[in-house]
C-alpha cells in the first residue's frame, strides 16, 4: 500500500500587482491579483495525485468529473456513489447510510474513509479524482488519518443556490436525496460543514475557484486550464494550452457573516 504525508510547496508565490473585487455565490469576497510566475512541479512525494471536488448540491461536480476522466484519464471515485452502492450491496451500514443520505446529513467519516480506501489500494491508478469529499472537517481529519495523504489540489465548483435546486430536481436520476426538503438540508449542511473545509483548501493554497454557472463546456474550459497547469506533474500533453489563465484563492479569513478569500490569477 502507498504511504504518504505530503508536504506540497506551493505552485507559485504571487507578485501581485493588479487588485480588484470579485464576488462569489457563497459571498467571498475576492481581491484578485495577477502574477507571472508559472508552477513547475505540483508534486514531489511519494503516492498517488489526488484531486478533491468540492461544491455544493448539483453544483456539476460529477458531470465535470467525466470530462476529467474522459480527457486525462484520471480515476473518479464518487464518495456519494460509494455510499449508494454500499446501500444497494445491503451491507451492515446500508440502513444508515440510505437514512442519513434521505436527511442530507454526513454519514460518520469511518465509513466513507475506508470505502474510499477501498478503491485506492485495489486500483493501480496513480491520480484519482475524489468527488464530494471532504464534507466536513472531520472527513478531513480521517482521510490524513487513515491515508496519511493530502490532496494535491482541490476543485471547488461555485454555484448560485438557485442554480444549484433547480439543477437537482431536474436529474431524474431516481436519488431518494433529490426532493426540495432534502436539498434544503444538504445546503445547509455545506453552508455550515463544507464551506469550512473549502476554506480551509483555500488558506493552503491549493484551492481552484471554478465558476460553475454556464455550459458544461464553458465550465470545463476553465477545469482544462487547471489541468494544463498540472501537465509535468500528472504526465499529461495537451497542445494548444499556451496562455491560459484560472483563479486560484490563496488566503481565507472568516469574518462574523462574511468570507474573505484572497484569489491569484495565475497567467500561463
Ligand atoms: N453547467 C450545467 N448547466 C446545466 N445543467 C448542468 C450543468 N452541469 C450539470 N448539470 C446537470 O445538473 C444536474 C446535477 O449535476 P451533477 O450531478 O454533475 O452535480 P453534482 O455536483 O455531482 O451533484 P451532487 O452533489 O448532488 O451529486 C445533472 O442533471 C446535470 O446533468
Ligand atoms: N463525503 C460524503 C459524501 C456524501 N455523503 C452523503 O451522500 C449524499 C450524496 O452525496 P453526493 O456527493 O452524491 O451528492 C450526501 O448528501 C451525504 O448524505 C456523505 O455523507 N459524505
Ligand atoms: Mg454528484
Amino acid at each position: 500500500m502507498w504511504r504518504r504525508a505530503a508536504s506540497l510547496s506551493p505552485f507559485i508565490s504571487s507578485s501581485g500587482s493588479l487588485i480588484r473585487n470579485h464576488q462569489t455565490a457563497y459571498n467571498f469576497k475576492i481581491w484578485e491579483s495577477f502574477t507571472t510566475e508559472i508552477p513547475t512541479q505540483v508534486k514531489g512525494g511519494k503516492g498517488p495525485f489526488i484531486c478533491f471536488v468540492l461544491g455544493g448540491p448539483g453544483s456539476g461536480k460529477g458531470t465535470q468529473c467525466a470530462k476529467i476522466v474522459k480527457n486525462y484519464g484520471l480515476t473518479h471515485l464518487s464518495a456519494g456513489e460509494l455510499l449508494r452502492r454500499e446501500i444497494a450491496s445491503n451491507s451492515e451500514y446500508g440502513t444508515t447510510i440510505l437514512n442519513t443520505i434521505k436527511e442530507g446529513k454526513i454519514v460518520p467519516s469511518e465509513v466513507t474513509v475506508s470505502l474510499i480506501q477501498k478503491e485506492m489500494e485495489s486500483s493501480d491508478s496513480k491520480k484519482f479524482l475524489i468527488d464530494g469529499f471532504p464534507r466536513s472537517e472531520e472527513n478531513r481529519a480521517a482521510f490524513e488519518r487513515i491515508m496519511g495523504a493530502e490532496p494535491d489540489i482541490v476543485l471547488f465548483f461555485d454555484c448560485p443556490e438557485e442554480e444549484m435546486v433547480n439543477r437537482v430536481l431536474n436529474r431524474n436520476e431516481g436519488r431518494v436525496d433529490d426532493n426540495i426538503d432534502t436539498v434544503r438540508k444538504r445546503l445547509q449542511v455545506f453552508k455550515a460543514l463544507n464551506l469550512p473545509v473549502i476554506n480551509y483548501y483555500a488558506r493552503r493554497g491549493k484551492l481552484y475557484t471554478i465558476n460553475a454557472v454556464g455550459t458544461v463546456d464553458e465550465i470545463f474550459e476553465q477545469v482544462r486550464a487547471v489541468f494544463a497547469a498540472l501537465k509535468p506533474s500528472l504526465g499529461l500533453d495537451i497542445p494548444g494550452m499556451e496562455s491560459e489563465m484560472l483563479w486560484r484563492p490563496a488566503f481565507t479569513s472568516q469574518g462574523d457573516d462574511n468570507f474573505f478569500v484572497s484569489v491569484q490569477a495565475l497567467c500561463f
